[in-house]
C-alpha cells in the first residue's frame, strides 16, 4: 500500500472506510476502501460478495475495482475514483433537476443494473449514496450486499437502507428477487424530481405506512412468502386509497409518473426489469419524429392560419384524445416553427424519415481479464506480513444499440405543476416501532 498516498477520508460505511488516494508513480487518483475486519487468508478475500460480484462485471455504469491488496491481514479495495455521490448532488442542489438530467442519470443506473442482473447478481442496497457521479457519468457502487440471483432462498435478513427497501423485504418475504432493485430505482427516480425521499419511513412500520399512503392498500395475496404480513394488517385496518402520484411529484411528466408507478408496484412481478424500463417512453423524448407527408403548400397555409401541426403519430398508444398525443410528444416537436422552416422540414422529412434516439449512449461493454500480480497462481498467500494485490484490466467489446419501444402508457393524468406536495403525517413515526 506504500504505492498509494492517502489524501482524505471520503466516507465511513458499515464494512469499511473509504479514502481518496493518489498512486505515487502514475499520479492516478483512486478511492481506497479499507475493510474494517481482518482477513487472514486470500480465500476469504476472494469469497467476499463485493469481490465476487465486481470481478464478474465490467460496465461503464458499474464502479471498476482496479486492485485488491492484502497487507498485514488488512484488506484494501482500490476503486476508480468518483467525485460525488447522488445524495451529495441532490443535497447541494438549489433548483430541481431538469427531466433531461434525470433521464440521463436514470438511463445510466438502469444500464448498469441491466448488466448486473444479466450477470446473475442483484445489488440489494441501491440508494443515492451508492450512485457515484463524475462529469455526469454515473456508476453503481458498493456491492457489499450484492447477491447471486441463483443463490438459494431463504435469504438472511439484511440491513439495506430503509427508505429504498422494497415492501417484500419489509414484510420479510423469504424469496425476493432482482425486483427489489427495481423498487429502489423507482424511489430514486421520484426523489430526483422532488429532491427528497418519497418514502422517508422512520421505522419499518412507518416505512410501510408511508408506502400505503401513496400506493394505497395492497392486495393481501401479493406476498405469499411473507412471514410478516401482520405488519401490513396493523397499518391497514381501514383501506387506504392511493394518492395521485402527480400530486406527490408535481414536476414530473406523465411518462415519468407512469414509470415510477410501474417500478413502485406492490407486486414484484409487476415491476419492469431494467431492460424493460429502458424501453419505457420516459426515455424516448429525444426521438426525431418526421412530419406526416403532406403537400407543403397545404401545410404552409395551415401554419399561416395559426393551426397547430396535426400529429398523426402512432409511436405509443396515447389514447383517443388528440391532446394526449400532443402532450406525450411535446419534446419531439419543434415548438415554434416558422412557416419557411415548416415547408423546408416537410420536404426534408419526406426523404429522411429518421428516428433518432438521442438519450441512449452507445456504451462500450467491457469484460474483465483477471491477472494476479503474485507468483502464486492459486491466489492463496499465507505469509501474513506480505503485501499482495490483484489487478484488473479490460478489453473493449462492440457497442450496443438499444431496441425500439413497445411500452404502452395506460394511465395519463393531467400534470398538476403547481400542486403542493402531499402531506403525509404518519401515526407510525414513534420510535417504539423500530
Ligand atoms: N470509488 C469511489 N469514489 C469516490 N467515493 C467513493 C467511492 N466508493 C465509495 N465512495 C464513498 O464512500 C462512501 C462509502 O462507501 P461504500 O458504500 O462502498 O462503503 P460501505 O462500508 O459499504 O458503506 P455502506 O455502509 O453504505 O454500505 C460512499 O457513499 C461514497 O461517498
Amino acid at each position: 500500500m506504500e504505492r498509494y498516498k492517502i489524501l482524505e477520508e471520503l466516507g465511513d460505511g458499515t464494512c469499511g472506510s473509504v479514502f481518496k488516494a493518489i498512486h505515487m508513480e502514475t499520479y492516478e487518483i483512486v478511492a481506497v476502501k479499507k475493510m474494517k475486519r481482518k482477513f487472514y487468508f486470500w480465500e476469504e478475500c476472494m469469497n467476499l460478495r463485493e469481490v465476487k460480484a465486481l470481478r464478474k462485471m465490467n460496465h461503464p455504469n458499474i464502479i471498476k475495482l482496479k486492485e485488491v491488496v492484502r497487507e498485514n491481514n488488512e484488506l484494501f479495495f482500490i476503486f476508480e475514483y468518483m467525485e460525488y455521490n447522488l445524495y451529495q448532488i441532490m443535497r447541494e442542489r438549489e433548483r430541481p433537476f431538469t427531466e433531461e438530467e434525470i433521464r440521463s442519470f436514470m438511463s445510466q443506473v438502469l444500464q448498469g443494473l441491466a448488466h448486473m442482473h444479466k450477470n446473475g447478481y442483484f445489488h440489494r442496497d441501491l440508494k443515492p449514496e451508492n450512485l457515484l457521479v463524475t462529469n455526469d457519468v454515473l456508476k453503481i457502487a458498493d456491492f457489499g450486499l450484492a447477491r447471486e440471483v441463483s443463490s438459494l432462498p431463504p435469504y438472511t435478513e439484511y440491513v439495506s437502507t430503509r427508505w429504498y427497501r422494497a415492501p417484500e423485504v419489509l414484510l420479510q418475504s423469504s424469496t425476493y428477487t432482482p425486483a427489489i432493485d427495481m423498487w429502489a430505482v423507482g424511489t430514486i427516480l421520484a426523489e430526483l424530481f422532488t429532491l427528497s425521499p418519497i418514502f422517508p419511513g422512520e421505522s419499518e412500520i412507518d416505512q410501510l405506512y408511508k408506502i400505503c399512503c401513496v400506493l394505497g392498500t395492497p392486495d393481501w395475496t401479493t406476498f405469499p412468502g411473507a412471514t410478516n404480513v401482520s405488519r401490513l394488517m396493523n397499518i391497514c385496518y381501514s383501506e387506504i386509497l392511493p394518492a395521485n402520484l402527480s400530486d406527490v411529484i408535481p414536476n414530473a411528466s406523465l411518462e415519468a409518473i407512469d414509470l415510477i408507478m410501474r417500478l413502485c408496484s406492490w407486486d414484484p412481478l409487476k415491476r419492469p426489469t431494467a431492460d424493460q424500463s429502458l424501453q419505457h417512453p420516459f426515455f424516448h423524448v429525444g426521438m426525431w419524429v418526421p412530419y406526416p407527408i403532406r403537400d407543403p403548400l397545404e401545410l404552409k397555409l395551415n401554419n399561416i392560419a395559426g393551426a397547430k401541426p396535426n400529429l398523426e403519430l402512432n409511436l405509443w398508444d396515447f389514447g383517443a384524445e388528440p391532446d394526449d398525443c400532443f402532450l406525450g410528444l411535446t419534446l419531439a416537436v419543434k415548438p415554434s416553427i416558422s412557416n419557411l422552416e415548416a415547408v423546408h422540414d416537410v420536404s426534408q422529412g419526406m426523404e429522411e424519415n429518421i428516428l433518432l434516439c438521442s438519450d441512449f449512449k452507445n456504451h462500450q461493454e467491457q469484460s474483465v481479464l483477471w491477472s494476479f500480480i503474485s507468483p502464486d497462481q492459486n491466489g492463496i498467500h499465507p505469509p501474513v506480513e506480505s503485501s499482495l494485490s490483484l489487478s484488473f484490466s479490460s478489453i473493449q467489446h462492440p457497442s450496443v444499440v438499444p431496441q425500439s419501444s413497445g411500452f404502452p402508457i395506460t394511465s395519463l393524468q393531467p400534470n398538476i405543476l403547481d400542486c403542493p406536495l402531499l402531506a403525509m403525517s404518519s401515526p407510525f413515526q414513534q420510535s417504539h416501532y423500530h
